[in-house]
């Protein structure tokens, strides 16, 4: 999978050479290109936004640096021999960035990231790029922030991780909470490791028990018991049935 993000702040993108997706881009998974938008402004102040039209608080990221900086960057994609890219754009007005959206992603082999700053991109850039590639205007939770490089980051874990070979355990994102199977939609329970007693602090026996069949009953009940206290609305969509044949099975 190929990377393209273009920023005003490039810096906020150094993690990505870091930890599970740094591994990834070592392993050759994943090809990250990060380029600073004001590369394409030509004043002396390296002018990227100008008032709204219409008025209203702050100020608009200009159309023309973010048309050239991504005329170049998807050009320079097919140069390498990437295809099908699929713009990202993060905004507070997005659709939910959810598992089943990084599902989707992860299936793409190339995408674009216009994390914005201001109050957003002129509607005209997303409005003449969707003529040519698939737009995912994307929001990664109902608070506000001051741009969208941490949604890129946020974003780009969570495709990262399903990439194949990128998890040291090929099985760990198959129980994700939102993956599918009889956990979809749980919260994950609570996790134990050594030492057995920590400051009177036990284990439940049932992890100690050796009988996979208990254990992972032990561990769907605790994910429904969290699950219905911190998230009520996810019950809804757990299948009984998928609960009845997990049980038959272990
Ligand atoms: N993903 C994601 C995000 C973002 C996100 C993503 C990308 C950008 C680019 C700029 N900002 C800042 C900002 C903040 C608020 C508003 C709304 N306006 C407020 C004043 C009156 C008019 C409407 C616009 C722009 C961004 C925020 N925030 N939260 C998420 N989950």
């Amino acid at each position: 999978m190929r990377l393209d993000v273009v920023t005003i702040f490039p810096e906020y993108l150094e993690p990505l050479n870091v930890s599970l997706v740094g591994k990834a881009r070592a392993r050759g998974r994943l090809d990250v290109h990060v380029h600073d938008l004001r590369r394409w402004t030509y004043d002396r102040h390296h002018t990227v936004d100008d008032t709204p039209y219409g008025g209203g608080p702050g100020m608009v990221m200009k159309t023309e640096p973010w048309g050239e900086a991504l005329d170049e960057v998807t050009a320079a994609g097919y140069e390498a021999g990437a295809h099908g890219p699929v713009l990202v754009v993060p905004t507070p007005s997005g659709r939910p960035f959810t598992q089943e959206v990084a599902v989707e992603l992860s299936r793409r082999p190339w995408l674009v990231f216009t994390p914005a700053r201001y109050e957003g991109i002129d509607r005209r850039v997303t409005d003449e790029y969707a003529t040519r590639m698939p737009v995912y205007e994307v929001s990664i939770g109902d608070y506000v922030l001051a741009g969208g490089e941490a949604a890129v980051l946020v974003i780009t874990e969570a495709v990262a991780r399903l990439l194949p070979g990128v998890l040291g355990n090929a099985e760990s994102h198959r129980d994700d909470s939102f993956a599918p199977g009889a956990m979809a939609n749980l919260l994950e329970g609570p996790v134990y490791t050594k030492p057995p007693v920590w400051r009177g602090h036990g284990i439940p026996d049932v992890l100690l028990s050796g009988h996979h069949g208990k254990i992972a009953r032990w561990r769907r009940d605790e994910a429904l018991r969290r699950t219905a206290r911190h998230r009520p609305d996810l019950i809804e969509r757990c299948d009984p049935a998928a609960f009845d044949k997990k049980d038959r099975e272990t």
